[in-house]
């Protein structure tokens, strides 16, 4: 642009309002056949792709594929570098500083003939070639004046500045592939026919207007871009907490999993550390940490302890097996849990013997709850019916008596009932001076 480029399908700028002229005055109709650079145009020009293109300059090598109309439009081509760099008055000054030129045009055709020792860039538009200069991969770039005024607005590239003159100025015609020459009278006589005044208002549209309008436009899809990145941003970081939400809850899901199974366990642990296995009744360990250490408090009601042991179980075990010895100590389990009051507690001592501790119980109480037992096991039908007694001993806790000391007369009371004969009751009456 300004001379002509495509916008959403449509062939626009100064060639575009020539042609249609031109198009007019003949009464032909012309169809666009799209490029995407100077060099495929050509290209399709020199292969019979399309027959016609607007706004060339002449040159010798064109010339052997093409048939050029009169010059209609003159354009002066000048020089472009960065504002730090100096004035050039013309291509002998240039010296070893790399111009940027775009390739296939006639410039570029132009210094390679004329001015071989000038390093080139070649670039694929003339856009591009402004913005090597401005990047700092070329000093210079050289082009239509008309073109790098509208692409120095356009990407407001204003650290660039017109520094010299770049050759002959531009004389651009209509050039027509052999094939359609024969229309070139025609196309000349429709050129001629176009006025002073019609010239000038087509290079005022293009030069003006249209510059204003892309620059807008290009400020609106730059602002456009960021807004949408921005968004997409946002999108993404919100994805992303989203994720990492779901996986913090699956993890805290996890963590109150495990923190439920070791609160089983620890509960499991704590429940077989306290009890035993096989009748389910507080183990020795039990009791000896939360009864036995624990000593008289005066003001308390009165404790007894009752310490029972099965008679005669190793013949149990004997004749009829370890397993139905199992069976009978928990249904003696059983019977003495049914026995006992609630606040009583009752534990397996070791073996086939057990203890019970008689809470807001004198003497005469446990004594009678030590008979309910015996009581109790004679009417009980034991595995294989087999007859099972035990002899017990009790000792009442006495006033300041270590808890300690109590157990130890309750021991040998039941020591001596078992001497006595077992299936009885003794008791300790009073603790040693
Ligand atoms: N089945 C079984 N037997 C046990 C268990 N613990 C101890 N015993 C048995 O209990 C028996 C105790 O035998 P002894 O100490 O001689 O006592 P006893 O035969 O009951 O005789 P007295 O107590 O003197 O009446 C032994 O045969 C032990 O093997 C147990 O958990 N299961």
């Amino acid at each position: 642009m300004p001379y002509e480029a495509i916008e959403n399908g449509q062939h626009v700028g100064m060639s575009s309002e020539y042609l249609a002229l031109v198009a007019k005055r003949l009464g032909i109709e012309l169809a666009l056949e799209p490029t995407s650079s100077w060099r495929e145009t050509l290209e399709k020009l020199k292969q019979g792709e399309c027959h016609l293109s607007p706004m060339l300059n002449r040159t010798d090598e064109r010339n052997q594929y093409l048939t050029f109309s009169q010059v209609y439009f003159y354009a002066p081509n000048v020089m472009v570098a960065r504002k730090d760099q100096p004035f050039l008055q013309s291509f002998e000054h240039i010296g070893p500083r790399v111009m940027a030129v775009a390739a296939g045009y006639r410039l570029h055709e132009y210094l390679r003939n004329h001015y071989p020792n000038i390093k080139t860039l070649a670039v694929s538009t003339e856009r591009d070639g402004l913005q090597a200069v401005a990047d700092g991969q070329a000093d210079l770039f050289v082009g239509s004046l008309y073109s790098i005024n509208a692409y120095i607005q356009q990407d407001a590239l204003h650290d660039l500045k017109i520094s010299g003159w770049g050759g002959p100025q531009d004389e651009l015609r209509i050039g027509l592939s052999h094939e359609v020459a024969e229309l070139l009278p025609a196309i000349n006589q429709a050129l001629l026919t176009i006025s002073e005044e019609q010239h000038l208002q087509i290079q005022n549209h293009w030069n003006n207007l249209r510059i204003v309008e892309n620059s807008n436009r290009r400020l609106a899809w730059q602002i456009g871009l960021v807004t949408l990145t921005v968004i997409l941003l946002l999108s993404l970081w919100n994805l992303w907490i989203r994720r990492y939400n779901l996986k913090l809850a699956e993890q805290n899901q996890l963590l109150e999993a495990l923190r439920h199974e070791l609160e089983q366990k620890n509960a499991e642990l704590t429940y077989l550390s306290s009890h035993d296995p096989l009748t389910k009744l507080h183990n020795r360990h039990y009791f000896d940490h939360s009864v036995l250490q624990d000593n008289r408090n005066p003001e308390q009601l009165s404790r007894s302890l009752i310490l029972l042991d099965i008679d005669h179980f190793k013949t149990v075990n004997d004749t009829h097996g370890h397993h139905i010895g199992d069976r009978i100590l928990r249904e003696l389990a059983d019977v003495l849990r049914q026995c006992v009051r609630e606040h009583d507690l009752v534990a397996r001592w070791g073996g086939e013997e057990f203890i019970i501790l008689c809470h807001n119980a004198a003497l005469q109480d446990a004594v009678a709850l030590a008979r309910r037992i015996a009581d109790t096991l004679e009417e009980t039908r034991f595995s294989l019916d087999l007859p099972i007694s035990c002899s017990f001993g009790i000792a009442e806790l006495e006033t300041m008596e270590p808890m300690q000391q109590c157990f130890e007369r309750a021991d040998q009371a039941l020591y001596n009932a078992k001497a006595q004969g077992r299936n009885r009751i003794c008791i300790s009456e009073e603790s040693p001076p």
